[in-house]
């Protein structure tokens, strides 16, 4: 039985939990349930702290987990990335009182707090920057004000809570993270592991494409396929008029209004978009 751990709170246990359910998996309906079986998908989750998961993924305790890039590299475990759940996106930066700070060089000597230190000294390390990392659990915003650093690195998405501390984010970022599923770096790949991934992947590929069907004169089919190309190539129908022929394809979402337009303009005619329920690639 594949075992899989799922954060259990926090910013990407709600996007997890409705992925899983969307690949089709038992998810727990109450919060307080740490295990869950799924005899029927022969797999059974573990609902942990994201934090924790690279730890027992690592471990090998269990086999896969889906947490942050951010927690994966911190925890400094034998894990890495096996795919991109696509949510759960943040930066995780510097931050100091504004005007105090412009560049990482500034850095040397000074304090920096973090819940992320294993990530952060790294970087530093990297880069020839001596600085005192201060490990806190969270709330890192408050330490320069209650005086414990003199600046922070911490994960940043819509930046509410820096400007809330009176901060502001300078030089690069240190790290892009989003949700990814991990799985042990060395071994054999646990049995069961290619069907979850081709059921995520299904998941991933019907939130980011719709299908698009279209009817066109014949003539302008190469034209219009050149604008809707699909993944392999589109299908392509013969109409009762055989002056026409009927089109369907997958297009990205985020296209699917520019794509009609530009169809329209060429000729296309009772231009359809219906949404992916689920697929397999
Ligand atoms: N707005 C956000 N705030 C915090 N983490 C976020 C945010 N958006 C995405 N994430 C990601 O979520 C993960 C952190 O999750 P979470 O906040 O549950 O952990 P935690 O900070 O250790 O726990 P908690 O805040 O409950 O003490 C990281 O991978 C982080 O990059
Ligand atoms: O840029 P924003 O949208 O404001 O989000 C980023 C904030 O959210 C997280 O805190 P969290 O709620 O996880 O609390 P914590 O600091 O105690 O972990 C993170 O540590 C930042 O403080
Ligand atoms: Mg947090």
């Amino acid at each position: 039985m594949l075992r899989v751990a799922v954060p259990n709170k926090g910013a990407l246990s709600e996007s997890a939990t409705a992925m899983l359910a969307e690949a089709g998996y038992r998810q727990r309906r109450d919060p307080r349930e740490l295990v869950l079986v799924d005899p029927d998908n022969d797999i059974e989750f573990f609902f942990l702290r994201p934090r924790d998961i690279a730890v027992y993924v690592g471990s090998g305790t269990l086999d896969v987990g889906i947490t942050g890039r951010d927690l994966l590299l911190d925890a400094q475990v034998k894990a890495e990335e096996l795919l991109q759940l696509g949510f759960g996106a943040s930066t995780f930066r510097f931050a100091g009182p504004v005007g105090d700070f412009s560049s990482l060089e500034e850095l040397s000597g000074k304090r920096l707090a973090t819940s992320y230190d294993g990530l952060l000294r790294d970087y530093l390390t990297e880069r020839g920057v001596n600085a005192t990392v201060v490990r806190l659990d969270g709330a890192v915003e408050s330490s320069v004000r209650l005086g414990v650093a003199d600046a922070i690195a911490d994960v940043v998405e819509t930046g509410t809570t820096l400007k809330a501390a009176g901060m502001e984010i300078f030089g690069e970022p240190i790290l892009r993270s989003e949700a990814v599923l991990i799985g042990r770096a060395e071994g054999q790949a646990p049995a069961g592991l290619d069907v979850l991934l081709r059921r995520l992947q299904g998941v991933l590929v019907a939130r980011q494409y719709v299908m698009m069907d279209y009817d066109i004169r014949k003539e302008l089919v190469d034209e219009a396929a050149a604008l809707t190309p699909g993944l392999e190539s589109p299908t392509i129908s013969p109409l009762r008029d055989s002056d026409w022929v009927a089109v369907r394809s997958m297009i990205k979402r985020n296209q699917t209004n520019r794509v009609m337009d530009e169809l329209y303009e060429l000729g296309a005619r009772a231009i359809l978009v219906s949404t992916i329920h689920a697929c397999r690639i």
